[in-house]
């Protein structure tokens, strides 16, 4: 067996190689202006327009040499064996708000009658509408009666956003606990993938974290500053119970890492996870988002004496310095969305214009949408690849939102 590197994410900046993607489905034109609110989306995009930039995303990852590979692919690979296939719609049906016994059985007869595990997958991930399976309505009293909700199952429109459901952390994988039921549905695909599909299954890859806690973390609040340096979140979406639990299962693990920092930031929508208001973009350069820096608070959290305590501790420099102190740097500069005026940066904010996906050192994805924080970015000598932007953004996500790295290179 070779021992070809299957993860390997040791920062947020090493040439990427290979990476995640889903390509938008269905699932977004099964979003209503009810459904918004509960799904997390604050307008609903054009699928096929959305489709396209998608598309220009993936090429621009593609031309610069990475390995792009889709969500929706792995899974229906992951589940070729009949009895692992069985399991996984089980598994499904059970964590899809289905109330009675009888419908759950009709979904999965449905599910099951897809002609190919890709049909099958597409169709679990845009929502099953009430007209799909006939006769649902005669299964229990409850449906009989049952209000004008017009799905047996809700699409996952998030599924795009592939940074959130599950993390790659140096050879392992943090397999997220989500802060709600929409979102936590997503996480079975990767459940699937990392036991069962052929590439991963025998790399026996480490779990820092399962779908099954009770505390939650997402993807987006978890950024690998270098090999030695994790950063995440405490978020509108991540506990701090989890940044604690996560910390110490890696150090138990022997990986390089050692310090968590902890971003304390302030719980609200449009800072949902960390990356939205912060991303490494060069050795030395970061964007943020200037409404944050006030109110941040920075913990760091290390190996203690014994491999199963940690130690933790309140950093009370400035943000920059910290970064200095921990990265082993002279200088660093924060580049601020927005270029630090509160009317640029609140709009370029919303729009995800600190969130930027590094492909390379000082070499990032970014949207066109942004032009204030990109020129910005330019004058700070970083190369840009600019995609389009018009619906994606509705969902509040970025280009690192929208891809999770498998395999960077590691740093010199
Ligand atoms: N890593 C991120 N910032 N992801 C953005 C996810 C956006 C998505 N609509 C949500 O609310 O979950």
């Amino acid at each position: 067996m070779s021992n070809k590197k299957v993860l390997q994410v040791y920062s947020e900046i090493g040439k990427l190689k290979k990476v995640l993607l889903h390509r938008p489905g269905k699932e977004i034109e099964n979003l209503t202006p009810d459904l918004m609110d509960r799904l997390l989306f604050d307008d609903i995009p054009y699928l096929e327009v959305a489709r396209q930039e998608h598309d220009a995303f993936a090429d621009i990852l593609r031309n610069n040499g990475v390995e792009v590979v889709y969500l929706e692919d792995l899974a229906a690979e992951a589940i070729a064996d009949n009895d692992i296939k069985e399991q996984f719609v089980n598994e499904f049906v059970k964590e899809a708000s289905i109330q009675s016994q009888k419908k759950r059985e009709l979904v999965k007869e449905y599910l099951l009658s897809f002609s190919t595990n890709r049909e099958m997958i597409d169709k679990m991930m845009e929502g099953i509408r009430k007209e799909e399976i006939k006769d649902y309505r005669r299964t229990s009293l409850a449906d009989m009666i049952e209000s004008d909700y017009p799905f047996i199952v809700d699409p996952m429109p998030n599924l795009y956003f592939t940074r959130d459901p599950f993390a790659t952390i140096g050879a392992g994988v943090s397999l997220n606990h989500m802060r709600t039921v929409t979102r936590n549905r997503e996480t079975l695909f990767a459940k699937y993938i990392f036991n069962y599909h052929p590439e991963y299954k025998e790399a026996n890859v480490p779990l820092w974290y399962d779908r099954t806690e009770d505390t939650s973390i997402e993807g987006g609040d978890e950024l690998i500053l270098s090999e030695k340096v994790i950063a995440i979140g405490v978020s509108e979406r991540t506990d701090a119970a989890s940044v604690e639990k996560l910390a110490k299962r890696i150090f138990e693990n022997n990986e390089k890492f050692e310090v968590v920092l902890a971003f304390d930031i302030p719980k609200k929508r449009a800072f949902m996870h960390l990356d939205t208001v912060f991303t490494m973009v060069d050795y030395d350069k970061f964007t943020i988002h200037p409404e944050i820096e006030g109110p941040l608070t920075v913990y760091s959290i290390r190996k203690g004496e014994n491999p199963k305590d940690i130690v933790i501790e309140k950093e009370t420099m400035e943000l920059s310095d910290i970064l200095k102190k921990y990265l082993e740097l002279d200088n660093v500069t924060l580049i601020r969305c927005g270029g630090g005026n509160l009317i640029d940066a609140g709009r370029e904010q919303w729009n995800d214009g600190s969130n930027t996906l590094a492909i390379a050192p000082g070499e990032v994805v970014v949207y066109s949408r942004n032009h204030v924080t990109n020129k910005l970015l330019e004058e700070h000598g970083i190369k840009l690849h600019i995609m389009p932007s018009s619906e994606l953004s509705r969902g509040r996500g970025g280009p690192r939102c929208m891809s999770m790295p498998l395999v960077r290179e590691n740093l010199k």
